[in-house]
Order: C-alpha cells, then structure tokens, then sequence
C-alpha cells in the first residue's frame, strides 16, 4: 500500500490530526513527547503514518531517533508518497525550523511535501491572522490552514491531500542531488518567516507567563504541585464512592435476583460465589479506574504536566532521574507499559534506564482493587474537615506515596552503582512548556470509557477462569462446606508455609499467587473462597467478611506492601525485556522486588 507520512515537531498537534484523517484514537495530550512508536492507520487509499514529533534532525532524544530513523527510511522508501509536515501555528518558528529540514530533505529525495497549519483556531481566537497564501509562495510548498480540534479547513485539506499524493505517485519526481544540510540557515530562515507570518510571541506568552509566575514559582509553584498530587490521590477514592456503591448494589440485586431464579442448588451456589462473588467483586472497582484516567487525563491535557515536570527536575535529580522522569512517573499511576515506553523521551540514556526499573513501583491500576478492598478492612471510615478529608483516602495516598519513596529510593541505589553508565548523565534538560488549554472533552470521555473497557477485557477473563477454578477446586468433593476439606484445601496446605510468616493462612496464600496472573485477581479470587465459605454469602460486603474472618492489622498491611512493591505483571516484565534488552537485569529485577515485597510483609505481620 502507498502511504502518506505525518511528521512534524512535538505537540503541534500530529496525532489529533491523524485521528480526523483516520477515524482512528491515538493518544493525544499537551505535553510534547506523547508519540514515541510510529502508528498507522488507513486514510483513503493511503497507509498514513504518525510520527512520533522531532526538534530537529539532529536529535537529543530516542523517540526523536526513532522519528528520524524512520524519516529517512520513509525518505528512501518508494511506497512514500506523500509528506504531510504539521506545524503549529502559535509556535511558527520552531515548527518552521523542523519543517524547513524536512522540505529540504523532500526536495533532496524526490518526496512530495505539503504542510498542515494547526491549530488555526488558536491564532484566530488570538486576534491574528496568517497570510496563509504568502507563507505558502515564500516557503514554495503547498500550506493548508486547518485546526484538528474544530474541523476548520479539515475537509478541504484532506482533498488536497489525495490529490497531491496521486500527482506524486503519477509524476515520478526526481532525486536533486543536493550538498548536505546547513541547519543554521534553517535556523535563520525560520526567524525571517516566523517574523512575518507568525504571531507576535508575546501576544501568546502573556497569559501563560502570567499562570506561570505562580505554577513555577519555587513556593507557590512547590505547594501548587503538592496539593495537585494528593487531590489527584485523594479523589480516587472520594469522587468515586457513589458510582462503586450504585455499582456494588446493582451486583447485590442482580445476585439476589437470580439466585431467586434459580432456587437452593449448586447452579446458584456457582454464580453466587463464582460469578458474583469473584467477577462481581472486581467489577465494583471499574469507577475508580475511571475516575483515575479522568484526573490523570485533564493534567495531561491542561499542559500543567510539563511545568510539574520542570519543578520536579531539580529534587529528582538527587535520586539520579530527570524531570522528564516524572511524566512516565504520573502516567505509570494508570498502567506502567505505557510509563515504560514514554521513558523514551528522557534525555539521557542511563536516566531513562533508570526511569524505567523504577516505574513498575508506581501504583498502576491493577493495584487499586487490592488497595481499596484491603483500606476498608484495615482502616475506620473516619471524616475530618466536614468530609474533605477522609481517612481512608489518606491511607490510599499514603500507599501511592509508599510506591513513589521506594522507587526514588531505589533510584538512588542505582544511580550510584554500576548498573548504569554514568559518563551517560550530563545531557541538557530541556523541555518546551505547551500553552495551557482546556481540556478537550470529546477525547477525553472517550479515554475515560476506553479505559474502563480495557480494565474489564484485560482482567475480567482471567479472573473469571480463576474464580471458575478455585470454585470447583474449593466446592468440591465437600459441596456442602468445608472449604478446608476441598482439593483446595490440601492444596492449600502445601503452600501454607510460605505465608505463614506473613500471618496469613492459606486462603490468601492462594489469592496471592494467582495475582500473578493478573494483580486483580486477588479480589476476584477471595471474593469466591469466602463467598464459598460463608453460609449465607453477601457479596456486596466482601470487605465485610473480611473484617469478621479477623484478618489482623500488621498482616493486612503486609498484603498492602507486598502489592505495592512486588513486580507482578508479565506485560510490564515483557516490555522491560524489550525496551532494556537485557533479560538478565529483568530477572534480577523482579526477583529483588518480589524478596523486598516478601520481607516488608513479613516485617508488617511481626511488628504492627
Ligand atoms: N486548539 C487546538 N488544539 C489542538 C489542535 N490540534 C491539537 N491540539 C491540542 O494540542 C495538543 C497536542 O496534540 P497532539 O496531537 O498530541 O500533538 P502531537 O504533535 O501528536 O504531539 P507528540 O506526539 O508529543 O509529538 C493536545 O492538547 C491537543 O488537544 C488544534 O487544531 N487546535
Ligand atoms: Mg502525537
């Protein structure tokens, strides 16, 4: 197939482009550095390609490497017929300056070029108007003023593009030798044009600056970041207490419904303790991850993400990591396989490296059932400040706290051994600060929902196939009780050993290791030994019937840790393989995570 590339400098707004040109939902956000794969999808006819964004051709970064590795393939590639260079219009001179690079280079390979002038809807609300024409003869290629967010000269772009890429493919130009690049007349030529064209910058700074002055300050910008953490933490648990308590209900009465339906038996024993009791229990959960993507999403959005990673640079640099660390840091919060790959953006090599062994100790969202089921155990539902401040919500950010510490902790450990390479570090911190916009609401929901749906299809099969089998193993021979005396329960008794210095017994033994399929597992799998446990099962309260099986303070704990810190995560293993390329260090790692996991539990369970 014939393709079309998208290419342009960071943030300009490639990827929302390519989602109206596709149909498709690439990860769109204000902070540059969102790309870091190349992603494709059908326009028309055409393979288009988005790019991950680039400064220049030379590059400081790997996912600029990667964009321009795959430039110049794509550059010497026959199939390419078409490159379509992003700029954006508020910040014309730096995306000029890329966008000058690229022309030349087309010009060099014979490739056809036309440029997309985004976010024509900001440089209008802006009072000011690009001579779109002028710019266009001035630059000799094709401009097309357009805004991805309104639709703006969408629809005439897309024509022009399927015309101009069906010219390139019928005329056949041909390579111009031309003498090697000098950037600093890019450079020079870009101020000319910006100059002319642009916006004055000090129209776009003016209201950002003045955002600014507080968000960056070192006091008000320090507390400003310190309350934005923990109210993103805080409201995990406070926004979404009414949508998990509607919810569980629904769960309870459709279990009780049902259960009716079918009368006393073993049919209603499996879906009580099976299917409500293990699937149901888990799905009470899926607000809260929504309601994480929703907070995560509006700071990604707002363009505060840049500002809290350029306060963060400075404190993260004693542990050894960038400030370009704390995107995949905060991002890692919803899922690290995603954290891992954003790592890509971070200057230096041995930065990123450390970056991404630490990030498997951000609490992703795999964690968060096991956290809230165990908080409402082991904490009172205590209310300060008229219900601003819950205790619960704070021993939740207390955990998401505990993950941070030891990730900066061990950070710091590898940062001074030779794990890494430490000729590596000196690279320039350099990080462009978006404007601040509003969130855009349209994709935003649509990730919010996205995200709910992927929890549900990740975890929910595995948890059921679980939940299936430890409800025949545990129902079985002794349908009529007796979890001890169940398969399950012999086998419980092999693996009891283990968990015994934990001050757990075998229940939670079994729990425990079968999250190491999936970490969600270990509600769903306890929701169904207790479910096949307790006579007249309500599975609504599982923390409930926790609480009255007198799980002790200390050895709840411990499972609190002991999740917090134990890599347990194939996916995140697998891609920690791929983007390190060392199977051994991977292995290490998660060996020493599970031993360090392991141990605080054990200390938990003694001293607490
Ligand atoms: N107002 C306005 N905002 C836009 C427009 N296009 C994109 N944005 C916003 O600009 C930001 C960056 O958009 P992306 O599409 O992620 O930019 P990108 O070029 O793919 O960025 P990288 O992948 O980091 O290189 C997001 O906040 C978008 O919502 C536009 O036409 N108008
Ligand atoms: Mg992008």
């Amino acid at each position: 197939m014939k393709r079309i590339i998208l290419v342009g400098k960071p943030n300009s707004g490639k990827s929302l482009l390519f989602n109206q040109l596709t149909g498709l939902r690439q990860k769109v956000a204000n902070f540059p550095g969102v790309t870091v794969e190349l992603k494709s999808g059908r326009f028309d006819q055409y393979q288009l390609v988005d790019f991950p964004g680039a400064y220049s051709m030379s590059t400081l970064t790997r996912d600029e490497d990667i964009a321009v590795e795959k430039i110049n393939q794509a550059l010497l590639d026959q199939d390419t017929s078409l490159i379509i260079c992003n700029l954006d219009a508020t910040r014309l001179q730096s995306s000029l300056m890329f966008g000058m690079q690229m022309q030349a280079l087309a010009h060099q390979y014979g490739k056809a070029l036309v440029f997309a002038l985004n976010m024509i809807d900001e440089v209008t609300r802006f009072g000011h108007q690009i001579d779109v024409a002028g710019l266009s003869r001035d630059l000799g290629a094709p401009v097309f003023a357009l805004s991805a967010k309104t639709l703006d000269g969408i629809a005439e772009f897309k024509t022009a593009v399927i015309q101009l890429a069906a010219e390139a493919d019928s005329s056949n130009l041909n390579t111009v030798a031309l003498p090697p690049l000098d950037y600093s007349v890019q450079v020079k030529q870009s101020r000319l044009l910006a100059t002319q064209y642009g916006m004055p910058s000090s129209v776009v700074l003016k209201k950002q600056n003045a955002i600014d002055a507080f968000m960056l300050n070192n006091v008000s910008g320090g507390i400003a970041f310190l309350l934005v953490m923990f109210l993103l933490f805080q409201s995990i648990f406070t926004f979404a207490t009414p949508l998990m308590d509607a919810v569980e209900n629904a769960i309870g009465v459709s279990a009780s419904f049902i259960t009716d339906l079918t009368g006393p038996g073993m049919l209603a024993d499996f879906l009580n303790d099976a299917l409500f009791g293990g699937l149901g229990s888990f799905l009470v959960f899926v607000p809260q991850i929504m309601v994480l993507t929703l907070i995560i999403g509006v700071l990604e959005d707002s363009g505060y993400l840049a500002r809290a990673a350029l306060i963060c640079h400075r404190p993260l640099s004693y542990f050894g990591l960038s400030g370009r660390s704390f995107i995949p840091y905060l991002s890692a919060h919803a899922c690290a396989i995603p954290a891992i790959l954003a790592a890509r953006t971070i200057e230096s090599p041995r930065k990123r490296l450390i970056t991404m062994l630490t990030v498997p100790l951000m609490s992703c969202s795999a964690r968060l059932p096991v956290y809230a089921l165990l908080v409402a155990v082991l904490i009172p539902d205590t209310r300060y400040l008229g219900g601003i401040v819950n205790l619960q919500g704070v021993a939740f950010f207390g955990l998401y706290l505990f993950g941070i510490v030891t990730a900066l902790l061990v950070s710091l450990l590898l940062s001074r051994s030779a794990v890494t390479d430490n000729e590596k570090s000196d690279m320039p911190f350099i990080l462009e600060l978006p404007s601040y916009r509003f969130p855009h609401w349209k994709p935003l929901i649509h990730r919010v929902l996205s995200s709910a749906k992927q929890f549900i299809y990740r975890a929910g099969p595995v948890i059921f196939a679980v939940s299936l089998g430890i409800w025949l193993l545990g129902y079985f021979p002794t349908s009529a009780g007796g979890l001890q005396d169940s398969y399950l329960g012999v086998i419980g008794q092999w693996i009891e050993p283990i968990f015994e210095p934990l001050g757990l017994d075998w229940r939670y033994g079994v729990a425990i290791l079968m999250s190491f399929l999936a970490r969600e597992v270990f509600v769903g799998a306890l929701g169904t030994l207790f479910g096949i446990d307790g006579a007249d099962e309500n599975i609504a309260g599982l923390a409930a019937n926790i609480q009255a099986d007198g799980l002790t303070f200390g050895a709840g704990m411990g499972i609190l840790l002991f999740y917090v810190v134990a890599l347990q995560c194939v996916a995140t293993v697998a891609t920690l393989k791929a983007e390190t390329g060392s199977a051994r260090l991977v292995g290490a790692l998660v060996f020493g995570y599970g031993m360090l996991a392991y141990l605080l539990a054990m200390l938990c369970a003694q001293f607490l």
